[in-house]
């Protein structure tokens, strides 16, 4: 088992070391380091992994050090940690970041770059991985099962496609909160109290998400399933495509793989 550092204790640390404590990773070999005590506090009594306010020291006890920080700190975390690094493996989370910019601040080729979202936090996360030629076999088994603990993990082929996996599942789980919290107000609107609309859109969310994975039909078969001719179903799927759902839907999420590559342009300005 490795030593893993990550620099920057946030939302999507807190979710990786989650699953990989879960997991069965050994609380000891996990070390955090973020500039609050308070959420080093918090880390520790949650994970009961090492934590410190100490990049340099969290950098130099490891084996795998996973970079997640947001994208506007990163080039100042990277380079103030480039003395520290020299033949760890190094997993960038960052949105919009490029694998190139990551080895150039900090010294080092090996780098993974990463793109998981929020459902890590109870392993049902996903993760788009690519990794740069120098990376071996075995270091990227390594970061497999390191990403594992938070969910499934998918293999790119090339760069460029992280910012279409940031767009879908990097940010998708916001899309079905919004799409929830929709539900609730409607629900609210029309009579239920807040707790029973709460309830009925969250559960609706689960069933329907365990259907999707589930089940042998695809998305539109599922929905055409719920959907009896002339009935309720019908009624608020006119309104939704109607109103131009599938391409707003679209122009969302190509807003999203667009601000992906917007961070990496400002980057290389
Ligand atoms: N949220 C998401 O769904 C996803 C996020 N990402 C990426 O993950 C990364 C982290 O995002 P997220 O966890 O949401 O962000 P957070 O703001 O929750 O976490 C970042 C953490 O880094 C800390 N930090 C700030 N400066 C430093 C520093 N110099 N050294 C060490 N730690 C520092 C912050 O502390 P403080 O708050 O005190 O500044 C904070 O605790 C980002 O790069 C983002 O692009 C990737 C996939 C999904
Ligand atoms: O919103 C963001 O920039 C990050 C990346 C994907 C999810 N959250």
């Amino acid at each position: 088992m490795k030593k893993i550092a990550f620099i920057g204790g946030g939302n999507m640390a807190a979710s990786l070391i989650g699953g990989l404590v879960s997991n069965g990773w050994t609380a000891e070999y996990i070390i955090v380091s973020d500039p609050s005590v308070e959420r080093l506090a918090y880390l520790q009594h949650t994970f009961g992994i090492q934590t410190t306010q100490d990049n340099s020291a969290a950098a130099a006890y490891a084996e795998v050090i996973v970079l997640a920080v947001k994208p506007q700190v990163m080039q100042s975390v990277c380079m103030s940690l480039s003395e520290q690094v020299g033949s760890q493996l190094i997993i960038s989370i960052a949105a919009g970041i490029p694998c190139s910019a990551i080895s150039q601040w900090l010294g080092s080729q090996t780098v993974i770059r990463c793109m998981p979202n929020t459902p890590a936090l109870i392993g049902a996360g996903i993760s788009g991985l690519f990794a740069t030629a120098v990376v071996t076999a075995e270091q990227k088994q390594l970061a497999e099962r390191i990403l594992q603990g938070a969910g499934k993990v998918s293999w790119l082929t090339q760069e460029v496609q992280i910012d279409a996996v940031t767009a879908i599942s990097g940010s998708g789980p916001a899309y079905f909160f919004l799409l929830v919290e929709a539900m609730i107000a409607s629900g609210e609107q029309l009579g239920l109290s807040r707790a029973v609309a709460t309830e009925l859109a969250q559960q609706t969310a689960l069933g329907a998400a365990k259907m999707l994975v589930q089940s042998p039909h695809d998305a539109a078969t599922l929905r055409q399933q719920v959907t009896s001719p002339q009935g309720t179903t019908e009624a608020a799927i006119k309104t939704f495509l109607n109103g131009g759902f599938m391409a707003l839907a679209e122009q969302a999420i190509t807003a999203a793989a667009t601000r992906s590559q917007e961070l990496a342009q400002q980057l290389s300005q």
